[in-house]
């Protein structure tokens, strides 16, 4: 079986951990070979780089710095779990991956999508995902969704202003239209179950097997 990547995007809150756990089950009980990851993070020294980007004390941290660290995490993560999961034939669902960068540093801190997409284009060396599912939501009822939930904490980036959450959306949608052979959209304000249905309908297309 020919390994396939997936990354799942959206503003805070949109639901993309809740369906990737979802569609990890799915998936194996259906007999395919998954891997489940997270961006920044999935390998040490990407854990490591996503606790320095995250921490709410890091008020200092300029905008590029932010950038080349959420880049540098991304290329470890790529060759340490992603490429080798996909060489042995796993599908793998990334929770995050460069259109987060695009969204979130291009368009949302004013850095451009653009020079966004330079940088990352040296980091993941044309490892593109095969489909990207963007879970798109209103950021107030994300947000308002990360709050009741007790056990999340607030991190760095989640503590910025309304008004840039805003952005990261507007960010998103734009992506969506660029990128439109790759992106799909999911309305994430429905119920879970409405949203699952949906993702696993994408992404069964997508494998070919629906
Ligand atoms: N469709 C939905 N309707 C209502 N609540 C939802 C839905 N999907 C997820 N939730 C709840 O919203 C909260 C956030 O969901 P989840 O952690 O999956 O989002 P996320 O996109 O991974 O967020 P983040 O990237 O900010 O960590 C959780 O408490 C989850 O149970
Ligand atoms: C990969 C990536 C992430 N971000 C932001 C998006 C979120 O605010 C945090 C990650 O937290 P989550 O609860 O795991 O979603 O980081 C970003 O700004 N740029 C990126 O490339």
């Amino acid at each position: 079986m020919k390994g396939r990547f997936f990354s799942f995007e959206g503003p805070e809150g949109a639901g993309k951990t809740t369906m990737i756990a979802m569609l990890e089950s799915f998936l194996r009980e259906k007999g395919f070979d998954v891997l489940a990851t997270r961006e920044p993070g999935g390998v040490r020294i990407a854990e490591e780089i996503r606790s320095i980007i995250l921490n709410p004390a890091h008020t200092e941290m300029d905008g590029r710095t932010e950038a080349l660290l959420y880049a540098a995490a991304r290329r470890q993560h790529l060759l340490e779990k992603i490429i080798p999961a996909i060489k042995s034939g796993k599908i793998v669902l990334c929770d995050r991956f460069i259109d987060s960068s695009l969204a979130y540093q291009g368009f949302a801190r004013e850095l451009g999508m653009d020079e966004i997409l330079q940088i990352n284009q040296f980091a993941i060396n044309g490892y593109f995902p095969t489909l990207t599912i963007y879970f798109d939501i209103d950021p107030k009822i994300g947000l308002e969704r990360i709050q009741k939930n007790k056990q999340r904490e607030m991190n760095r980036l989640d503590m910025e202003n309304l008004s840039f959450h805003y952005k990261v959306r507007e960010g998103y949608l734009k992506l969506a239209k660029r990128f439109s052979d790759r992106i799909i959209t999911i309305d994430a304000s429905k119920s879970v179950d409405e949203v699952f249905a949906m993702t696993v309908a994408a992404i069964m297309d997508r494998i070919g097997e629906r």
